[in-house]
């Protein structure tokens, strides 16, 4: 992994202690350590946009992949929307919106539901994309979600996300910008879930046994 292209985020130079930063009280004994504070994902996430702005090539589709990329692809567009190319021109987005499910507790199930109709697939024919994605573990979902897409013939298609995980278990996918470089763990909050449950947490943090044994689903 290029280490220049994103932010390397080891235990050792972030480790936060719980006390440090306000975490709501019903998920206190959820989350071992705060990964990621919100102020840092915040600064990372105006960089990002600065870099998507400078390469951009005319109009953009940015898409949105969810439920987990809501909150990055919130921030980004708030960002993208306000900054203006080298030449001096803003960037004309147009937003999309794709639902995209593989995990069940922590485990990817290895099989990727995409709800997208046939008539929205045709509108990305000649179209400039951006995907917005929280997080790339094993890759498995944005693989399968890239082969879907391109059978629509886009012009071009760059993917941004939050995260890429330096796990085994990766398929060797690295999108074209990427905030954070994560350790191999389950991370939840700034959208990211477990069964649906952190989502309302703004700092990127470390679910903890209990956490994981609490909003187990069978
Ligand atoms: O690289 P992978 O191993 O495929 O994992 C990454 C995917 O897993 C999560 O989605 P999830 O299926 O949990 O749905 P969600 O976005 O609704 O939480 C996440 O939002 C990514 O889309
Ligand atoms: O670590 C993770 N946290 C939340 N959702 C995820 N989807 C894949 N990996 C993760």
């Amino acid at each position: 992994m290029d280490p220049s292209k994103w932010i390397d985020v080891t235990p050792e130079k972030f480790n936060y202690h719980l006390d440090h930063f306000v975490i709501p009280t019903h998920y206190e004994k959820d989350v071992s350590s705060i990964l990621i504070p919100h102020g840092v994902i915040m600064d990372r996430v105006n960089k990002l946009a600065r870099l998507i702005v400078d390469e951009s090539n005319g109009p953009l589709v940015v898409c949105c992949i969810l439920k987990g990329g809501h909150q990055y692809f919130a921030d980004l567009v708030n960002v993208i929307k306000k900054l203006t190319t080298k030449s001096g021109n803003s960037v004309p987005l147009s937003l999309e919106f794709i639902r995209v499910k593989s995990y069940h507790n922590d485990q990817s199930t290895g099989e990727v539901k995409v709800s997208l109709t046939e008539d929205e697939c045709k509108e990305f024919k000649g179209k400039n994309l951006l995907i917005v994605e929280d997080i790339i573990d094993t890759g498995a979902t944005m693989v399968k979600l890239l082969e879907k897409l391109r059978q629509y013939e886009p012009s071009s298609i760059k993917v941004t996300s939050l995260l890429i995980k330096k796990t085994d278990r990766s398929n060797g996918y690295i999108p074209d910008y990427v905030g954070f470089a994560i350790p191999d763990a389950f991370v939840v909050g700034y959208a990211l879930d477990y069964n649906e449950y952190f989502r309302d947490l703004d700092h990127i943090c470390v679910i903890s046994e209990h956490g994981k044994e609490r909003y187990a689903n069978p």
